[in-house]
């Protein structure tokens, strides 16, 4: 099964970059096909017009709705087809989760509508959730320009799920935030030399002993996870199993 990925966006060069790399082999052995469309090809007047001012006032430009219901038409369609996930990268979407990559690694087609400005005419996301399955999402608490960053963080953190795409599924198991983890941080890692300007690999780590390593390793996923990311610890995990 191939995954097909499109991209809506004012500067689609961004997705060049899907071209080397895992992506890069994952296009070529048919496991993803990647299409990075430019949202002007679908404007009519000389300057090309995707923005205009915002109706009821404010700063900024808004994205006009027609430029986007035109390529829709166009890459997707005009009949409605929920296997189709349409992604909204947005600052006001639903934070985008490890789960929620998981479920979009097993799409037969997404498509990433990438908006500039202060954002796409919202017509343009109510058109798209009456024909196909919507997801508003974001990358966390911060401001980026647009929608093409996150559109490639999302990608990634997707692909690399789709089954045959990484050469060892078993390292998918042991990151943090996968289901193996308990969705604890992951621990600490290290690798040779034992020795490196004056730190070493804990001691333990080269034990050899299977059972103090685990423990160790889950001592630390715990101690990690309780100092940076308490909002993942529920009372169990402060108490040491
Ligand atoms: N700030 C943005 C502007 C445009 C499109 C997405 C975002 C975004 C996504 N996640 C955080 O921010």
């Amino acid at each position: 099964m191939t995954m097909r990925l499109d991209y809506l966006s004012i500067f689609p060069a961004y997705f060049d970059v899907l071209d080397i790399s895992l992506l890069g082999k994952a296009a070529v052995n048919g496991l993803v096909e990647v299409h990075a469309h430019d949202l002007r090809d679908w404007t009519h007047d000389r300057h090309r017009t995707v923005d205009d001012t915002p109706c009821g006032g404010g700063a900024g430009m808004v994205m006009k709705p027609d430029p986007w219901g035109e390529a829709f038409d166009e890459i997707i369609g005009t009949e409605p087809d929920s296997s189709v996930h349409v992604i909204f990268p947005s600052p006001s979407g639903a934070p985008f989760t490890q789960s929620a990559a998981q479920e979009l690694s097993s799409a037969v087609r997404i498509v990433f509508c990438c908006g500039r400005y202060e954002g796409i005419d919202h017509r343009v996301i109510d058109y798209a959730r009456s024909m196909w399955t919507v997801h508003e999402v974001s990358l966390g608490d911060y401001v980026l320009n647009g929608g093409e960053v996150a559109a490639l963080a999302i990608t990634e953190a997707v692909v690399r799920l789709v089954p045959g795409f990484m050469g060892n599924p078993e390292s998918l198991a042991e990151e943090s935030f996968s289901a193996g983890q308990d969705g604890l941080l992951e621990y600490p890692l290290f690798t040779r030399p034992v020795s490196w300007r004056g730190l070493d690999v804990p001691e333990v780590l080269m034990s050899g002993h299977h059972g103090r390593i685990a423990k160790w390793r889950r001592d630390e996923s715990v101690r990690l996870t309780c100092e940076r990311r308490p909002d993942l610890t529920d009372s169990d995990f402060g108490v040491p199993h």
